[in-house]
């Protein structure tokens, strides 16, 4: 890739839209974070757990995103693992993040809801005061628990409904399809939350058609393996249905073998409103920029997708009509 189309990826604008923000925690501040609250960790070192890093697939990762996840305790801790990652966004040029975040993976371990939710917030707030950076706050329900645990935290979330603007559906996919969570997102639905699902990931082209006919989502996260079913393929490109992305992420969960097998090249000439995002960049070794560079590096992509990924990444966002507007202007003028 030569020097300008790089230069072009890093100082492009574009959001990200899929990014769990458990996922951002660094060995470093896990360790840091473990120490502050007397935690004790199954690795002796930052070095052997950035060894253990060595996933065969989305469980393998699994298991060890929600150990990391338990060094977080105090409001502040949540406060500093989200603002950690707002940095490591701004200097990407990210200028809007939906984030994700696993309320359940706090509760469970006795972790207020409210504790989790407002550190997050805190912290997005300030970036969005010091920065100008937009964002927002997508709940996710972990789809290996009930949807009847889906409904006590959604009763949870209640009091917190300012600070959310959709949900999501994550964790194990296969084995637990999206109709399992039918009446709860149809809930969701009615409080005018925005919907989106985790499907296609490791599981069946089927999961990502219920996700559309049964959950309502208005974005796919991943979604690659929708080029497999060509009439769902065609479906998701009439309808402009965007699919966030992550190809690091999907490399190291061995969803694809190399960079150099992903399909992103293939799901933009299928017409399909494909963003690229960084799912867990703490694990899956990289943010944002980085998995840009990665498959431009590895696939044949030029100028005019870096120009169509930036654009989409706003179009998918749920921003109100002149604000995408306003960001897209800023990517058609950042490669007039
Ligand atoms: O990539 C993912 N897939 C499903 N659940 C997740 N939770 C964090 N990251 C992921
Ligand atoms: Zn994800």
């Amino acid at each position: 890739m030569d020097q300008a189309l790089r230069d072009l990826l890093q100082r492009m604008p574009k959001a990200e839209l899929h990014i769990h923000i458990e996922g951002s925690l660094e060995p470093e501040l896990i360790f840091a974070l473990a120490e502050r609250n007397q935690v004790k960790l199954d690795y002796p070192s930052v070095e052997a757990l950035r060894r253990a890093y060595a996933f065969t697939d989305l469980q393998s990762f699994l298991d060890i995103y929600y150990a990391g996840a338990s060094v977080l305790l105090k409001e502040q801790d949540f406060y500093d693992m989200t603002w950690a990652y707002l940095q490591k966004a701004r200097q990407d040029n990210v200028r809007h993040a939906e984030i994700f975040f696993d309320p359940q993976t706090h509760t469970d371990r006795g972790v207020p809801f409210e504790i989790a939710i407002n550190g997050i917030h805190r912290a997005l707030q300030d970036a969005r005061a010091q920065w100008g950076m937009s964002g927002g706050l997508i709940m996710c329900f972990l789809r290996h628990l009930s949807e009847e645990d889906a409904f006590k935290t959604l009763e949870q979330a209640m009091p917190h409904l300012d600070k959310i603007i959709g949900v999501g559906l994550d964790s194990s996919e296969r084995g637990h399809p999206p109709e399992k969570f039918a009446r709860v997102f149809a809930r969701c639905g009615e409080l005018g939350l925005h919907r989106v699902a985790h499907a296609g990931e490791e599981g069946p082209p089927e999961y990502i058609r219920n996700a559309l006919d049964i959950l309502k989502v208005e974005r796919i996260d991943h979604g690659v393996r929708c080029l497999e079913d060509p009439a769902l393929t065609e479906r998701l490109a009439r309808e402009g249905m965007p699919l966030t992305v992550c190809p690091l992420s999907n490399i190291k969960l061995r969803v694809f073998d190399r960079n150099a097998d992903h399909n992103l090249r293939a799901l933009l000439d299928a017409g399909l409103a494909a963003t690229v995002n960084s799912d867990d960049p703490a694990y899956f070794g990289g943010y944002m920029n980085d998995n840009f560079i990665a498959m431009f590096e590895a696939l044949p992509l030029e100028r005019r997708h870096a120009w169509q990924l930036a654009r989409n990444s706003f179009v998918a966002a749920f921003l109100d009509e002149d604000k995408k507007k306003a960001f897209v202007d800023e990517v058609d003028a950042c490669f007039a």
